[in-house]
């Protein structure tokens, strides 16, 4: 939103020129003095300029999340400076809650914002200024636009339902077994198995033939590092230059990739991402009768099979495509790759990241992974049997763990930002003026002490009370909430279910003695990429039971 627009039009070249530093002090003076923000805490660098928040994430390497808990705890002592009784009480009821983090943006740390800026009645858009870094803005994720986005997931929304998830359970148990198996061959080499690529394989594999019907085998690949399931991390550090600086993320769109790769080389593992998935995606425009030899519905057929014009996409039927023109084909090649590249990173780090934080305190806490596995046995005794999902669904303490594992791997970890619409709106009992990006970060809100007590501990307990469902379950929030949460949610829940129950009634697990709290630091870029050494377990076929 600019709320200052000064400079007249007719001015010559030079003179705009000298006029320039004089601009951007009178924005700085009017952001810092009549802003509508102007009496909400905050640093006042951060007031005045973007350029705070770019020191953040770029310069310190995702370190904003981290820095908005400093900023609430300073913010919420801060003394005050306000001219009148008013602005006094405005500012006392707030203080600590929400914090100006931008010249244009509050954070909140009430746990109330958050379902007032995400959930259910929420039509909040995206904030485009940080979604399109992620150059995927013809996806469900990328779209801003809240009615846009509603079409898009209806659209697509019926490959993640609870019977469609549960149609391909089968298709996700062998995925599973294939994972046990690998990781059973580490017990004759008495090596300790990388578990967080282990994870990130078999979620990578999960999602790749769950949406696009054939995936890489990543579970196969010697140590777990497929290319891609490393590529990921790789890329994704440069996701804020993209933000702060937006041409770059239009230069690396539409440049040569050999220009691309010249000029920003840490660009290749999108690169190769893109061209394998555009392969696959140009095979099915070409000749989309291959669809009907698929083994089961995949993105494609819902949006290849009328689903798209249903709810006003540009989506086709099989037979039509040989007709569309080449600038419609172009069209839709572009949509199905920002959908497909999304899909699989959206599916694979989130549940991987949830798996691995599982293992993590699981192998840490004796006690805790003894109830675990003794939930395990009872309700499996014979492990040469398979149990389902709707079976493991029903246990309440793994259940519990993926809770607390979910809510410690924070789903999330940027602030999802949101702007307030022409009308402004009330966030946590706080008027909010039109045009604001608003936002509440996952991790402000799970290590809440108030709401989750010892907030750093790894506690499944903590969701074994008998008021926890109606208190708790609302406050856990690593899928989001509401019209623009998760929509992989039903498939998330079905891999978690599947993988540690598995992973911990096959498997004698042991950490190879190297992790420590430590290595949960994390570099926040969209999601949590730990800078710390990797899980590192030793594998045991379960014995005796
Ligand atoms: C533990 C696993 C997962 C977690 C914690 C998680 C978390 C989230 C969160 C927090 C959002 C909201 C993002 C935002 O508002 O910008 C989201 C959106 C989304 N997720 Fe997931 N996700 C998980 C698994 C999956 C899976 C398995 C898929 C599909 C393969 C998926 C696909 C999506 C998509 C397409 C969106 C965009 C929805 C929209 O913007 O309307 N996610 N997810």
């Amino acid at each position: 939103m600019s709320h200052f627009s000064f400079l007249p039009t007719n001015l010559s070249l030079p003179a705009a020129f000298a006029l320039i530093p004089l601009y951007i002090i009178a924005r700085i003076v009017y952001r810092l003095t009549w802003h509508p923000l102007a009496t909400i805490p905050g640093p006042k660098f951060a007031a005045a300029t973007t350029l705070y928040r770019a020191y953040y994430d770029v310069v310190c390497d995702g370190q904003w999340s981290e820095h908005l808990h400093a900023l609430h705890a300073q913010y919420g002592t801060a003394s005050l400076n306000t001219p009148n009784i008013q602005q006094l009480l405005k500012v006392l009821s707030i203080l600590g809650t929400v914090v100006r983090v931008g010249p244009n943006e509050l954070h909140f740390s009430d746990p109330n914002a958050h379902a007032d800026i995400y959930g259910t009645g929420s039509t909040f858009p995206k904030d485009q200024k940080m979604y399109r870094c992620f150059g995927s803005s013809k996806s469900v994720f990328g779209q801003t636009d809240f009615h846009h986005a509603q079409k898009h997931r209806a659209a697509l929304g019926p490959l993640f339902s609870r019977r469609a998830t549960l149609k391909l359970e089968q298709q996700l148990q062998r995925h599973v077994d294939n994972l046990i198996s690998r990781l059973l061959t580490y017990e004759t080499t008495r090596k300790a198995a990388d578990l967080h690529l282990a994870l990130r394989s078999v979620t990578l594999d999960i999602v790749t033939s769950y949406c696009f019907g054939s995936c890489f085998n990543a579970v196969d690949y010697a140590g777990f590092s497929h290319p891609v399931a490393v590529s990921m991390d790789a890329t994704l550090h440069l996701c804020w230059v993209f933000k702060h600086i937006p041409i770059l993320r239009t230069l690396t769109d539409t440049c040569p990739e050999w220009l691309g790769l010249a000029l920003m080389p840490a660009t290749k593992g999108y690169y190769d991402q893109a061209n394998q998935l555009g392969a696959q995606i140009d095979e099915i425009l070409d000749n989309p009768q291959i669809l009907a030899n698929s083994e089961h519905d995949t993105m494609y057929h819902y949006f290849i099979e009328h689903q798209g014009q249903k709810h006003g996409l540009p989506g086709v039927k099989r037979e039509e495509t040989q007709q569309m023109t080449k600038k419609e084909k172009a069209k839709m090649r572009l949509w199905l790759l920002h959908e497909g590249l999304n899909l699989r990173f959206a599916g694979s780090e989130t549940v991987g990241n949830a798996c691995t934080m599982a293992a993590f305190y699981l192998l840490r806490d004796e006690v805790v992974k003894k109830k675990l596995v003794d939930e395990l046995v009872r309700a499996w005794p014979d492990v040469d049997e398979s149990l389902g999902y709707e079976e493991l669904e029903k246990l309440p303490y793994l259940t519990a763990v993926i809770k607390e594992a979910l809510r410690l791997s924070w789903g999330t970890v940027t602030p999802m930002p949101r702007v307030v619409g022409p009308t402004g709106g009330v966030v946590a009992g706080v008027a909010v003026p039109p045009g604001t990006t608003i936002a509440m970060g996952n991790t402000v809100l799970h290590r809440n002490p108030d709401v989750f007590p010892d907030p750093l501990h790894f506690s499944p307990e903590r969701w074994l009370q008998p008021d926890s469902a109606a208190t708790l379950d609302r406050y856990l929030v690593a899928f989001s909430k509401g019209p623009r949460a998760c929509i992989g949610i039903n498939l998330a829940w079905c891999e978690l279910y599947l993988i540690l129950g598995n992973l911990f009634r096959k498997l004698e697990l042991t950490d190879d003695g190297h992790s420590s709290l430590k290595d949960l630091e994390f570099r926040e870029y969209f999601i949590p990429l730990y800078r710390g050494h990797h899980l590192h377990a030793y594998v045991e076929k379960t014995r005796g039971q």
